[in-house]
């Protein structure tokens, strides 16, 4: 729309999903799930236990392949693990970080994986060490952290190499409110600037704070997904006007209305 020449990728979407659909045997995990996702977006991606949240950052973030259906992230297909890859960046819940390695040396591992050079990489981690009050402890051992030390280490690592989309699973859970005003600080100007941000939190504050758009998976399919203010204003009377109401009343049974929408149980595949 701005007329000058950006970039010439097919997807206008930092995120895009058709069909996306992930079985783990009988256990439907994710189900024709459909997403198209604006780049400097945060989505805030939520929804109850075993709804299939991980499931899906799994898919998008390559770590797990699809039973079937497609996605794009920042228009490739992650059918192509390096070139999503280098655009993506991953908080899980348990960040896997190298226990007997210290801060440094894990941020500085993380970078070379990035090819990102020796002086910038320096510069870039000392900033975030510091922005995360992690600089006292960059030199000590990982395993030694505490839940939150770990959580914030994790965030640095994946956003070290300033990828376009950002995959964020509770990037507050465990943190003290200083650290979680850090982080939630940190989103909102990454957003800022473009970097789309893919939030999944069962803590409706940073969702209501921080979000643009919201999605609420249940049982594996998206069941409700628009604004915070659109999705509240949608909400059935008398279900109330908070997000949290729209989310107990999207997610409370589904059951009888999907059972005749099971794929495996559709009469056309054999
Ligand atoms: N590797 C796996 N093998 C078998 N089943 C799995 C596997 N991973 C996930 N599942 C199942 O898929 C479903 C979705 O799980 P997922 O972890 O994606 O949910 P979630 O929404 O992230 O949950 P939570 O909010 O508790 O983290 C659950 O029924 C879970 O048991």
């Amino acid at each position: 729309m701005g007329g000058t020449e950006v970039n010439e990728t097919d997807s206008t979407f930092a995120i895009e999903a058709t069909d996306l659909t992930k079985h783990f045997g009988d256990v439907v995990a994710v189900q024709d799930l459909d997403l198209a996702i604006e780049p400097g977006t945060v989505y805030g991606f939520l929804g109850p236990n075993g709804s299939g949240k991980t499931t899906t950052m799994r898919m998008l973030t390559t770590l797990t392949r699809p039973t079937s259906g497609e996605a794009r992230i920042a228009g490739i297909p992650i059918t192509d693990r390096n070139g999503v890859i280098e655009h993506v960046g991953y908080l899980p819940e348990e960040p896997p970080l190298f226990d007997e390695l210290t801060a440094g040396e894990y941020l500085r591992h993380v970078a070379a994986l990035h090819d990102i050079p020796g002086d910038e990489a320096d510069e870039r981690i000392a900033d975030y060490l510091d922005r995360f009050d992690l600089a006292e402890a960059a030199d000590r051992r990982i395993s030694g952290y505490s839940t939150g030390m770990r959580q914030k280490t994790g965030l640095v690592g994946a956003i070290l190499h300033e990828p376009s989309v950002l995959l964020l699973d509770e990037p507050t859970s465990g943190l003290d409110p200083r650290a979680a005003r850090t982080v939630k600080d940190l989103i909102a100007e990454l957003a800022a600037g473009e970097t789309t941000i893919f939030l999944s939190t069962h803590i409706l504050s940073v969702v209501e704070e921080l979000a643009d758009v919201v999605g609420v998976l249940h049982d594996g399919r998206l069941v409700a997904e628009g604004s915070p203010a659109a999705l509240k204003q949608q909400a059935e009377e008398g279900t109330g006007d908070t997000l949290e109401d729209v989310f107990l009343a999207v997610t409370a049974d589904h059951t009888e209305e999907y059972a005749s929408a099971e794929p495996e149980a559709a009469a056309d595949g054999a």
